[in-house]
């Protein structure tokens, strides 16, 4: 059953709605609408808003006429009827007059009820669907309007009671929803207002509020109890309204009264989200009558009255006139502020309200002109536009718990997320935890693989090593078939290739070399020749070619030390140089730029060397002796020396190994002396070299020192080299004659026995030679390498007879060399064509390097001592074509071996010339092998040919 709740809080507003932005629901949004068709209002703790959903729509104002029956006291004074009504909307006047042609005589109206009808039916008819708009938040308004005595006050007070019947028997229909009603009563009375229900409060003053609108102040509100207490309200009102007593009513309404409902409702049921109110004002308006004072024989206090109830009455039509303008902009001034019944009725006459006006209408002839000026009002009334919306209330604490449903609602869903989220993330941690576990299980398989590979491997070697053991012991007892394929063994497959031991020889792909001279580091044979001998191939143990060979390595082997120790040597001067950058501030100029060409051309060797160039040139030279090797085996060697007189032989060439000393290296925080010494292998200790820093000169004079020891072991190498040749050379010639132990051993007796006689023998040779290297056309290089080596020394005459040996057989072959460019014991010998290009190109050499290599003050000094004039056109031209071209002339030879080296090669002025010959670069030019080659020399030290 539905109630009328009773709420302590009262409303102080005039009933103006607020205009709120409604988009949707549970959320909306106020603003202000300053304009005339209405204005916010903010009430207490709540938030007004007008439900614009398809429910605000224009409307006219409902406009309705009732004729009021003559009364007896009209009928008793001769007053007769002229208005009557065909139809229920349409008025017309019985009465025409000529001079009133120009009124209507007719008028159309919403309805219109002549003088039979009830007050329940202009209700029902013509008010009713108006004033219960309240109940659903609409606010509505119904007023009558017409002359004094039309009926109005008789009127109004019926439709405010049955209105108020429908209202409470809503209410008792609606049990679903909580409705309060609250009372409110003002009259203004010559303009002034007052509060009905406390009139002892004096008059009203109207505010207006921007943003609640217009607001009575102090308006006192009564909660309706129910509809007796609401009759009881109505009367203490009609009590206390100002009524007078004129000619045409006894009891006159001299004020205008607005009865006011205001009415709140709301579901019962608690529902999603906040809860909403709604909210409409219902405005009972009784209008003080208009009236002629000629008629009403007002007159003092009377007259006073309705001057103010005309003057009010006019603002009213005014307004409504200006309402109703269809061509009214909405800027147009509408004059409410003109009275207060305006100001109080503003949202009925063209705002936020639906609005019936009732007009009513007295049928007598006598008031014609007073009808018919209430019919033109009603004419313009019923043009007026309104637009009446649903007021929606949601209280603060309402919204509060709204958006706290709202916040949860989010935040629930923001949970819900993070769970997803936290789900996602376990299950990619749960993927990598398994791809984890599969890549930790794959490891282990590759630990278990790589320890079985591992535990192979020691146990291979183990193998290899015993199987070794076993051959050091009794090669014989060891088959070559058992030694597994050493492809991992020690460090003779470092490059891959095969390794078969075989009768004390290893084959490495294209390299041969005795198990002794592997075994050897430092160069002493630790297998007995004997030994050797009893395990190479038989071919090769009764040829004296074979100990040769095996000679041969040997050489080899040391010269491969050498050139280490020369490498040490180089790097050691390197270290220092370097360690002389660090105090160059403090060295003098000159000292510097020694230092700096020092390093420079120190530099430049090691840069060459790091190339790999040494290691290629020792395999060249490797592979020209297995070459000689093999074409020695392949022979039948019937008549091959006896091999104790080769070794005899050889005893006599053994290779001087003085005690070379390092040349001290000076050491100023140490304040001592360094000495490297060779080694029992020759190899030099050089470790600590670069740990002492020396002042600039003495450190210049370090590295001149290393340098000259450098250049010692150089001239050493080449010795061995040739000595290497010498031997090979033998080899082929006791391959080649199968001459025995006799030509070997004629070399060696061959050395003289004393220094006089050695000394013609050595002049006759070098003569010899010179003319055999330009008859052959040989190297100018190897011409000025040569005379540069050798001087005389008893030790060279080896070198001596080698050479012109090898002359000897190059000039032989020269002519078969001519006729058939075959190859000749598998060797290619160079034409004289040829060897005549290569000199050409060796001169070529020499004139582009004069330039690079030579000053220009040391080129004037060549110049001058060669009698080539300064200004003379290609003077460097002339010169490489002038070198080695008189070798009668001892002189000349001299002066072309030193210029030769001097240009060709890097130039050490603080060492002897002669020594300095092996850094040249270039080797006899030819396209095809020599048979002594300088190459690999050069080449180990990282000078190839230019
Ligand atoms: N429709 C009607 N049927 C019978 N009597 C009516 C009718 N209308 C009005 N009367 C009577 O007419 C008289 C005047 O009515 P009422 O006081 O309501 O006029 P009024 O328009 O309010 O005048 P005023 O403006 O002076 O207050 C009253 O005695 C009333 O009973």
């Amino acid at each position: 059953m539905s109630e009328l709740s009773v709420c302590d809080s009262t409303l102080t507003s005039d009933g103006s709605s607020m205009e709120v932005e409604t988009t949707n629901d549970s959320a909306c949004m106020c603003r202000d609408s300053s304009d005339d068709t209405g204005r916010y209002q903010a009430m207490d703790s709540e938030v007004i808003c007008t439900d614009r959903k398809g429910t605000a729509k224009d409307e006219k104002i409902y406009v309705t006429v009732r004729l009021r029956p003559l009364s007896s006291k009209e009928i008793a004074n001769d007053h007769y009827s002229i208005w009557e009504c065909p139809d229920d909307e349409t008025v017309a006047c019985l009465y025409s007059r000529s001079d009133r042609s120009n009124f209507p005589q007719s008028y159309v109206f919403d309805q219109v009820f002549k003088a039979e009808r009830t007050t329940q039916e202009v209700y029902e008819r013509g008010a009713r669907d108006v004033a219960l708009s309240a109940l659903t938040g609409k606010n509505a308004t119904i007023f009558a309007y017409g002359q004094t005595s039309s009926g109005k006050t008789y009127t109004m007070k019926g439709i405010t009671e049955y209105a108020a019947d429908d209202i409470f028997n809503h209410i008792k229909q609606h049990d679903h929803h909580i409705f309060l009603l609250k009372f409110s009563a003002m009259e203004i009375y010559n303009e002034v207002l007052s509060d009905l229900l406390k009139p002892e409060s004096g008059p009203l003053r109207i505010m207006d509020d921007r943003e609640r609108g217009t607001v009575i102040e102090k308006l006192r509100e009564e909660i309706v109890k129910d509809k007796n207490h609401l009759l009881r309200l109505l009367e203490v009102c009609e009590a206390r309204r100002q009524t007078g007593e004129t000619a045409l009513n006894d009891i006159s309404s001299r004020s205008h009264q607005i009865i006011r409902l205001t009415i709140e409702s709301s579901p019962r049921a608690m529902a999603e989200g906040p809860v909403k109110s709604l909210i409409a004002v219902l405005n009972f308006v009784d209008l003080a009558g208009s009236e002629r004072v000629s008629f009403t024989h007002s007159e003092g206090t009377t007259l006073k009255e309705g001057c103010y109830i005309n003057r009010s009455l006019l603002t009213l039509s005014t307004v409504i006139r200006k309402l109703s303008d269809p061509n009214r902009s909405k800027a147009a001034h509408v004059p409410y502020r003109e009275s207060k019944l305006t100001r109080i009725l503003r949202n009925a006459l063209g705002g936020n309200a639906r609005t019936a006006i009732i007009c009513t209408m007295s049928s007598s002839n006598k008031h014609l002109e007073q009808t018919r000026n209430t019919l033109f009002f009603a004419s313009y009334a019923k043009e007026v536009t309104n637009r009446a919306q649903v007021n929606v209330v949601i209280s603060d604490k309402d919204l509060i718990k709204q958006l706290k449903k709202e916040v949860a609602l989010l935040e629930a869903q923001l949970r819900r997320s993070s769970m997803s989220s936290q789900n996602s993330y376990d299950a990619l941690l749960q993927e990598k935890d398994l791809q984890i576990e599969r890549m930790q299980e794959e490891m282990g398989k590759a630990i278990k693989q790589r320890d079985s590979a591992e535990s192979e491997l020691v146990s291979f070697r183990k193998q290899v090593q015993d199987a070794e053991q076993a051959m050091v012991q009794d090669p014989k007892v060891v088959d070559a078939a058992q030694v597994p394929l050493p492809s991992l063994i020690n460090g003779y497959a470092a490059n891959g290739k095969l390794h078969i031991e075989a009768n004390g020889y290893h084959k490495s792909g294209d390299l041969w070399r005795s198990s002794s001279d592997l075994k050897s580091r430092n160069g002493t044979v630790q297998q007995p020749w004997n030994e050797i001998k009893a395990h190479v191939p038989s071919k090769l143990v009764t040829s004296a070619s074979a100990i040769l060979l095996d000679e041969i390595y040997k050489l080899e082997h040391l010269q491969n030390e050498l050139a280490q120790d020369a490498n040490r040597a180089l790097e050691a001067v390197q270290k220092e140089v370097e360690c002389l950058c660090l105090t160059q501030t403090d060295m003098n100029q000159e000292a510097a730029m020694s230092v700096a060409k020092l390093q420079l051309e120190i530099n430049e060797i090691y840069e060459s060397r790091t190339t790999g160039a040494s290691t290629k040139g020792l395999s060249d030279n490797v592979f020209s002796l297995k070459e000689d090797i093999q074409r020695a085996a392949s022979k039948d060697l019937n008549k091959v020396g006896d091999a104790d007189t080769i070794e005899k032989m050889l005893t006599q060439m053994q290779i001087d190994t003085p005690d070379f000393q390092l040349p001290a290296l000076a050491s100023p925080h140490h304040n001592k002396v360094i000495h490297s010494n060779i080694g029992d292998s020759g190899i030099m200790d050089l470790g600590q070299a670069c740990d002492y820093a020396t002042t600039p000169a003495q450190a210049e004079e370090s590295i001149r020192s290393v340098y000259a020891y450098v250049t010692e072991m150089k001239e050493r190498i080449s010795k061995l080299q040739y000595q290497k040749q010498l031997l090979v050379h033998r080899v082929l010639e006791l391959e080649r004659n199968g001459n025995t132990d006799e030509d070997a051993a004629g070399i060696v007796t061959s050395t003289p026995t004393s220094p006089e006689r050695w000394k013609s023998e050595f002049s006759e040779k070098r003569k010899a030679i010179f003319q055999l290297w330009d008859i052959c056309h040989v190297s100018i290089i190897h011409r000025s390498q040569f005379y540069l080596l050798f001087h005389g020394d008893p030790a060279d005459a080896i070198y001596m007879e080698v050479e012109l040996r090898r002359l000897m057989w190059l000039k032989e072959h020269n002519g078969m060399a001519n006729s058939n460019k075959s190859h000749l014991r598998g060797e290619q010998i160079s034409s004289p064509a040829s060897s005549m290009r290569a000199v050409r190109r060796e001169r070529e050499s020499i004139v582009k390097h004069l330039n690079t290599r030579l000053t220009a003050s040391e080129r004037e000094e060549i110049y001058r001592q060669w009698g080539i004039p300064l200004n003379a056109k290609q003077r460097r031209v002339r010169l490489a074509n002038m070198v080695w071209t008189n070798h009668a002339d001892e002189v000349h030879v001299q002066m072309s071996a030193e210029l030769v080296a001097n240009i060709i090669a890097l130039w050490n002025r603080s060492g002897p010339v002669s020594k300095e010959m092996f850094q040249l670069s270039l080797s006899p030019a030819s396209n095809e092998r020599t048979r002594f080659r300088w190459s690999p020399i050069a080449t180990l030290f990282g000078l190839g040919n230019t």
